[in-house]
């Protein structure tokens, strides 16, 4: 077949990957009927080889009806890379932003800055005070909350260790002549013998990050201090104040008896905890031996929600919303697990990683976004009934994000396979049916894929077990064959990671890149991702290799059977356990795909117990319960084997390309390039790419546009 040129999938990849993804957005009220719009973006420069960020200002009146009159671009896009949180006081005059810089001989250093309208009037060197390590900006711990009074700055950083210094360093034997009392009390503790000491972290993308404290700054004195009462062996992280400031709240994962990957996992044992910061005492509010997170309090500080699942099995489950009431400390699930969604309840459930700060529209309603089957939707519940309302179900945007409320305004981002990221606002009615929004964009999408078709279908399963439970393919297809029966395309079947995730129906770059090169793409959401209840979550582990399996190849033969597609090339692809997948798909089905495209692929569930970050997923998506000490028997290593794709390796005909991160601590390098000798022993085609300083995702820009044009080049030499 005549595939577009090398030059042509280059220019596609230029245009496609330069939508910018939102990273933050929020509403300030700058006037009566007056809001101002501050989003955060992130957009790949090919050029400079990074990640770029920028911040965007909208103004949005309302109109004397209280709708949504004029939407303002002043068009002031400013590049910020030196940003890493930033947020806005409970009165919006004033703005905390965490930052970054290399000092003059190239050391970082962070410093918590406050501006109001017109300057910056604190600044602080944080890391000059040295009352601890670097502060956390990640999505899992990271936190910066304002107190009620505007006079206190809260966050969560490294905590500082004694400095490890050698048995034999004669600087440190015994205090100086003069003063040596005064120079032992002047120094911080130190500890011999230390310095080799392995310190374990949270994993992959948490490297270095071992025991997050919660720190708290005085704007007035310019000093930091750690609250004392901690529980021990806790990591801190998503700390709020109380909301007389007289104390936190906080998530605290346990750190023993060693911890495991935490990125990607909500299945870490933690829970909500209350320190009084007079009386030093930490009361534990969740119950225990649950996993929990991203506690939030209503706007008239009676309630505290939190999000709670099951710390064993699957690394994302449907959850249970919790409401505890702050002064009785009665606590409800207010809306609760779903096992089967349907027709009549076709609310899936929760699958939510944290809430927005902003998400309640009022002290009974908070506003969601939560994977709906294979949409990204928005969500309210009354937290008192528990009752479900879908604010978000239009044909043209499969996902929206909910990012902030003001009064009743309305902030989201929306996208869809063949729109990227579009910010919209919309009035929430004070009466009536809350879903009747009419949503106004505030610019629109900066990629629109006008010549890909994108639709949904579902599919039963044809294995006897939980053959009660239906799945999902996304299908992507270039409009100008949809109809037509001359030209027959290629297909690729893609397989999403986890196994617990799930494709929605947003922008994706790679499909839609593909698509756009004259590609028919099947994005599968095989029986165990999330957005179809829990029963479909538990109807994976112990089947992963055949449930999945057959569920990816009846969506391609469902694909091929629509007649778009040349079942004579058909490629597969997929990451991690995606990876799992594409490679299971050729050693089952190996005249059926013609070539294979894999990043960081599992490829051996025994060899991966004892290497990456997450023992515990290999254990239990062998169908196997995880136990901290566990030392597998013969047996469990056999049945880990025999349900990877390494047990078929000597069935595989399809030529291989392999991506991987050099830094992958998920999914070690080691599976894929093993597998990768196997079938170069086999005379099998395959090449292997490995990319340094890149770990799980390989999301850094070159790495990223690297693996496409070989992905590209590879399909195309081959089908
Ligand atoms: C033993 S690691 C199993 C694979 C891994 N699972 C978890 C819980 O990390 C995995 O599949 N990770 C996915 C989150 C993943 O990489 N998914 C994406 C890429 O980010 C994908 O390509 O589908």
């Amino acid at each position: 077949m005549d595939f577009p040129s090398v030059e042509r999938a280059v220019k596609v990849y230029r245009e496609c990957a330069s939508a910018p993804s939102l990273s933050s957005a929020s509403l300030q009220k700058t006037g009566d009927s007056v809001f101002s719009v501050h989003s955060t973006w992130s957009q790949r420069d090919l050029e400079r080889e990074c990640n770029i960020k920028y911040r965007q200002t909208h103004i949005v009146t309302l109109d004397s009806n209280g709708q949504i009159g004029d939407v303002i671009d002043p068009g002031t896009n400013t590049e910020l890379n030196s940003e890493q949180l930033v947020r806005w006081s409970p009165s919006g005059k004033l703005k905390a932003v965490l930052r970054k810089i290399k000092d003059k001989k190239g050391d970082e250093k962070q410093y918590l800055e406050v501006w109001n309208n017109i300057a910056k009037i604190h600044n602080i060197n944080l890391t000059a005070l040295d009352k601890h390590g670097k502060v956390y900006e990640d999505g899992e711990f990271g936190c910066l909350e304002w107190s009620s009074c505007e006079s206190q700055l809260l966050y969560v950083a490294e905590k500082k260790q004694p400095k490890a210094v050698s048995y034999f360093d004669k600087s440190k034997e015994g205090g100086s002549e003069e003063n040596p009392e005064t120079d032992a009390k002047k120094k911080d503790p130190e500890v011999k013998g230390d310095q080799f000491v392995h310190r374990q972290d949270w994993g992959e993308l948490l490297v270095g990050k071992h025991s997050p404290v919660p720190c708290i700054l005085n704007l007035q004195t310019g000093q930091v201090t750690i609250p004392e009462g901690l529980p021990n062996d806790v990591s801190v992280g998503q700390a709020i104040w109380t909301p007389d400031d007289s104390g936190i709240v906080f998530t605290g994962w346990e750190n023993e008896p060693y911890r495991l990957g935490l990125i990607y996992c909500r299945n870490r044992r933690s829970a909500i905890y209350h320190l009084d910061l007079s009386s030093q005492t930490c009361n534990t509010i969740s119950i225990t031996g649950q996993s929990v997170r991203s506690p939030v309090f209503s706007p008239d500080a009676s309630k505290l929600i939190y999000i709670q699942n099951s710390c064993h099995g699957p690394h994302m489950q449907c959850a249970q919303l919790i409401v505890y009431h702050w002064e009785s400390k009665e606590t409800k699930v207010t809306v609760d697990i779903v096992q089967r969604p349907t027709e009549g309840r076709p609310f899936p459930g929760l699958y939510v990683g944290r809430f927005e700060q902003q998400c309640w529209l009022d002290n009974e309603t908070i506003l969601v976004s939560t994977a709906w089957r294979s949409s990204q939707t928005i969500i309210a519940i009354n937290i008192c009934t528990g009752e479900v309302t879908r604010l978000t179900n239009g044909p043209d945007f499969g996902s929206w994000m909910f990012c902030d409320i003001k009064q009743r305004l309305i902030l989201a981002c929306r996208s869809s396979p063949t729109r990227s990221a579009q910010l919209v606002v919309g009035v929430i009615p004070q009466e009536g049916d809350i879903s009747c929004i009419n949503w106004k964009p505030l610019h629109e999408s900066s990629v629109i894929l006008s010549d890909v078709i994108w639709s949904v279908i579902t599919l039963k399963p044809k294995t006897e077990q939980g053959s009660d439970i239906d799945f999902e393919t996304i299908i992507l297809k270039p409009k100008a064959n949809s109809g037509s029966q001359e030209k027959k395309l290629p297909l690729i079947v893609w397989a999403h990671g986890g196994p617990h995730s799930v494709f929605s129906t947003g922008y994706l770059l790679l499909p839609g890149l593909f698509c756009q090169l004259g590609f028919v793409i099947a994005c599968v959401n095989y029986r165990g991702s999330i957005g179809f209840g829990q029963a479909s979550i538990d109807s994976l582990p112990g089947f992963v290799g055949t449930h999945d399996v057959k569920d990816v190849q009846a969506a391609a033969e469902a694909v091929i059977e629509q007649g778009l597609v040349d079942r004579e090339r058909v490629a597969v692809s997929g990451g991690s356990h995606g990876g799992f997948l594409s490679t299971h798909m050729i050693g089952q089905y190996p005249d059926f795909y013609k070539a294979c495209i894999t990043r960081n692929p599992v490829t051996n569930l025994a060899d991966k117990l004892f290497c990456g970050d997450i023992p515990d997923l290999t254990m239990t998506e062998a169908g196997m319960d995880f136990d901290f000490k566990i030392a597998p028997s013969a047996e469990m290593y056999a049945k880990m084997f025999n349900c990877s794709p390494m047990a078929h390796i000597d069935k595989v005909r399809a030529p291989t390309l392999l991506m991987l991160g050099s830094d992958d601590l998920r999914v070690p390098p080691q599976q894929g390039i093993r597998y990768h000798e196997m079938l170069k022993a086999r005379g099998v085609k395959t090449r292997l790419l490995m990319y340094p300083d890149n770990s799980h995702p390989i999301n850094k820009v070159d790495a990223e546009a690297d693996c496409f044009m070989n992905m590209y080049t590879w399909i195309t030499e081959h089908l």
